[in-house]
């Protein structure tokens, strides 16, 4: 893995000894907003208009930043409005590859094999990490945004005049609860998982699984008496959590050494997590193959021998127990 500095590719790890053994992930810096008639973001930041066919999501299936935005696609109908291609599951020397021999689905966009050259068409200078998700716009020739949850607000709100698909993740009533579920999710499990298995100093490791550990008793405790974090309403605080839930028994669990408990242990977070699984469209937007090869043989400094466990044996279909709280679903715009 690497990145680019003034557009030229550095093969190179997270630099965690400028910070003490922390892994400090840095900020997207392609911001622009899709917004239906073109007029500023909420942040008024430039912003392109909505049309079918103009923009194409680049991820990588084992992300989950990148399955946030999966996710939404899904759930407002846009699949048929915005495309979509993944990445190999394996991010080597080169970074993220369209190498369809390891699983990735090519780019039948732009054509390119490697995925910061999506970076480079955009700005031939550009300095920073090579990430996704990214939304590429084809009339600009242009990645508009690479951080994922601005991303999830553009496909909640963008599209919606063609799509017909009134479905709100982000009600303006909860976002004050939205936001502050996020905040905490964000910064303890989301990233928290990383800032552990990351860690390249013993105290630090110690000090961000602990608060990963509490952040998800908070979360226990909270889902016991709601269905969804932010009350009856499933939001977008739900995607957020998700999609590093899925990830957790599998993956961060022992890759990333965030061994207190496995989700399984706990009666509320794993009902929630088979839950939001078995939601019509989501378990398609899961491939636990990518997710694991990805992390398992990627991480080298952490997985030097690179073999990718055959477990644990997963069952995210079987019945929860959900139905015993109060929940009205998705709530609808207008
Ligand atoms: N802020 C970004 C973060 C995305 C991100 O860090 N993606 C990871 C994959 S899970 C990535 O591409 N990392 C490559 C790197 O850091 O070099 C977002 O949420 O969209």
């Amino acid at each position: 893995m690497g990145l680019l500095i003034d557009g030229k590719w550095h093969d190179q790890w997270y630099d965690t000894k400028k910070h003490g053994g922390e892994f400090v992930r840095e900020s997207a810096k392609l911001r622009d907003w899709v917004t239906c008639d073109g007029s500023p973001g909420s942040d008024g930041q430039r912003a392109v208009p909505a049309k079918a066919g103009r923009f194409h999501l680049y991820v990588s299936l084992a992300c989950p930043w990148a399955h946030r935005t999966l996710i939404m696609r899904k759930l407002k109908g846009l699949e048929t409005v915005v495309g979509a291609s993944w990445v190999s599951p394996l991010m080597l020397d080169q970074g993220w590859t369209y190498h369809e021999d390891e699983g990735a689905s090519g780019d039948p966009v732009n054509g390119v094999e490697y995925h910061r050259e999506l970076y480079t068409l955009t700005d031939p200078h550009y300095t920073g990490r090579v990430t996704v998700p990214v939304l590429w716009d084809k009339k600009e020739e242009r990645i508009v945004n690479n951080e994922s949850a601005e991303l999830v607000r553009i496909f909640n709100d963008a599209f919606d005049e063609m799509t017909g698909n009134r479905l709100d993740f982000y009600p303006a009533d909860l976002r004050k609860t939205i936001d502050a579920v996020n905040e905490d999710v964000y910064e303890h499990i989301n990233n928290g998982v990383y800032k552990s298995g990351f860690a390249t100093e013993q105290a630090v490791y110690e000090k961000h699984v602990t608060a990963l550990f509490e952040a998800l008793d908070r979360v226990e405790a909270r889902l016991a008496e709601n269905r969804y974090l932010a009350g009856g309403w499933l939001t977008e605080a739900d995607i957020r959590l998700f999609t590093t839930l899925v990830r957790f028994d599998a993956v961060y669990y022992g890759h990333f050494k965030c061994n207190f408990r496995r989700i399984e242990d706990y009666p509320n977070l794993s009902n929630y997590l088979r839950e939001l699984y078995q939601w019509p469209g989501v378990a398609e937007t899961v491939n636990m193959e990518h997710i694991k090869r990805h992390y398992y043989y990627s991480h080298d400094t952490i997985n030097p021998t690179r073999i990718v466990p055959k477990g644990p044996l997963l069952d995210f279909g079987r019945p929860h127990d959900r139905e015993r709280l109060a929940g009205q679903g998705v709530r609808k715009k207008g």
